[in-house]
């Protein structure tokens, strides 16, 4: 195990939050947090407050907030890469993991420290290579994940007996561990799928972003600056999206997070969730395709999305079940095109689906949220930098998301967080109860 400053200021925070909880706990524990209904439980749960995710949380008017930063505030308060303007995704991992806000020397620090760790064993290479160039990037990402826990720091101290009190300490080790070797076993996906294999080497120098972006073979500053808001604002969406909550899930069972990451890759990979970002793209192609290539005209646009509805189809990238409101990640994206690219083709083709799209949405009546979420937009800003290959895309949302569930999963051992069991019923239990 590497020893590293970064944990042992981890270290510090364990005791006294511990603390706070559990004298919050004490105090207020048999306090009534509200009621729900039959319809919420038939409903996905939606709107119970179930768990407690400390990392971040989902307004549904103004999204998400990172230890209580909303995105335009983090874009102001985090370091950024000299001469840049998007904060550096190892600041964000360092205020979800500290509850606080870092400065260059952390950011540096947090940096290095990944550097250190980013060696991944060759047998994961192989794992890979044995499957179908064709497999679905996320499978191919999956794989690699799951080969990756042979390195697992917690499944060898559990096997050593260690105490409860020090879970969190191997499950940081794995945490920071899989983090830094994401970004190369997503490269090398990629570089082996599109690229025949002619990979690229990690270049160390590199901030963490860059050197993914360089791995992947897109060495031009402003698509590095493209991967660190992309990598940032991805990362972290409260507790209950699926992702996030199959990680927590699975790793409550003390499955190590290397399985607790698989199993959320395995549901950010389902299109309704992160898979949405490529289906956008593939829609918005198919649309290009059936009405002859240019900038459709909004009547146009309008007539593809009634049509879309009425084959009983969702339209990628609108709707979300907790925001109300245009998803500030949508805002974020479009900004930087409106920055960097305000003539793109796909740029104008996405802002008039946005001017489009809610309207009709809206008059379904059944839509709660016709509004764009984070995926309508991320497809265009990749393309333009000529990362076309559209079914790769949920890998990148995947190595962002890590920064968010890690720190969270880490919280969760710290905090000494039960298995998770909620209870479930039958429609003929409830029936008996409530239908007299
Ligand atoms: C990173 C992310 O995960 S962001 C979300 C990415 N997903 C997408 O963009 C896929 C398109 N959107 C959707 O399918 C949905 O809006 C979800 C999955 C995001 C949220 O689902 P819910 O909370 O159930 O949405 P909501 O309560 O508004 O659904 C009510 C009805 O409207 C439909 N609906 C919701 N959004 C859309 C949409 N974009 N297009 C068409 N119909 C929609 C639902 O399918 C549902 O229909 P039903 O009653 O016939 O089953
Ligand atoms: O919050 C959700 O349910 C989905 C989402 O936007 C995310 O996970 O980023």
């Amino acid at each position: 195990m590497i020893t590293d400053k970064l944990k042992e200021h981890f270290r510090s925070k364990i005791e006294p939050y511990n603390k706070k909880v559990k004298d919050f706990v004490a105090q207020y524990g048999d306090q009534k947090m509200g009621e729900y209904t039959i319809a919420q439980v038939y409903q996905g749960m939606r709107g119970i407050t179930g768990l407690i995710y400390e990392t971040s949380k989902l307004d549904p008017e103004e999204g998400i907030r990172f230890r209580g930063y909303s995105i335009p505030e983090i874009q102001e308060k985090l370091p950024k890469y000299p001469g840049g303007k998007q904060p550096l995704p190892e600041g964000l991992f360092y205020l979800l993991l500290m509850d606080e806000l870092p400065d260059d020397d952390a950011v540096r620090r947090m940096s290095n420290n990944w550097v250190r760790r980013a060696q991944v064993p060759p047998h994961v290479f192989k794992v890979i290579d044995s499957l179908p160039q064709h497999a679905h990037p996320m499978t191919q990402f999956i794989a690699g994940i799951t080969a990756l826990r042979t390195e697992s720091e917690f499944q060898k101290a559990y096997r050593q007996g260690i105490s409860k009190k020090d879970y969190w300490d191997p499950v940081y080790e794995d945490a920071m561990n899989l983090i830094a070797r994401l970004p190369r076993v997503a490269a090398y996906i990629y570089r082996r799928t599109y690229r025949n294999g002619d990979h690229i080497e990690p270049d160390p120098r590199l901030d963490y972003s860059a050197n993914f972006a360089h791995m992947l073979g897109f060495d031009n500053p402003e698509f590095y600056e493209l991967m660190r808001l992309y990598l940032t604002i991805h990362a972290d969406h409260e507790g209950g999206n699926v992702s996030a909550h199959a990680i927590r899930l699975v790793g409550s069972a003390l499955s190590d997070p290397y399985l607790a990451f698989a199993a959320g890759m395995a549901g950010l990979a389902g299109p309704l969730h992160g898979l949405a970002n490529q289906e956008v793209i593939r829609w918005v192609l198919d649309m290009k395709k059936e009405l002859g290539g240019g900038l459709p005209s909004k009547e146009e646009i309008a007539e593809y999305v009634k049509k879309t509805l009425t084959e009983g189809k969702v339209v990628p990238g609108f709707g979300h079940a907790v925001l109300r409101k245009t998803d500030p990640r949508y805002m974020a994206q479009r900004e930087f095109a409106l920055e960097h690219m305000p003539h793109d083709p796909m740029f104008l083709l996405i802002s008039r689906i946005y001017e489009v799209v809610p309207e009709i949405l809206e008059a379904t009546g059944k839509v709660k949220n016709p509004w764009p979420n984070v995926d309508a937009h991320s497809g265009q800003l990749l393309m333009y930098y000529g990362l076309v290959e559209y079914d790769f895309y949920t890998v990148l949302f995947g190595v962002s998301r890590a920064l968010g569930t890690m720190a969270s999963l880490i919280w969760d051992r710290a905090l000494g967080f039960p298995i998770e069991r909620p209870g479930s019923t039958t429609t003929d239990i409830l029936m008996q109860k409530y239908a007299k």
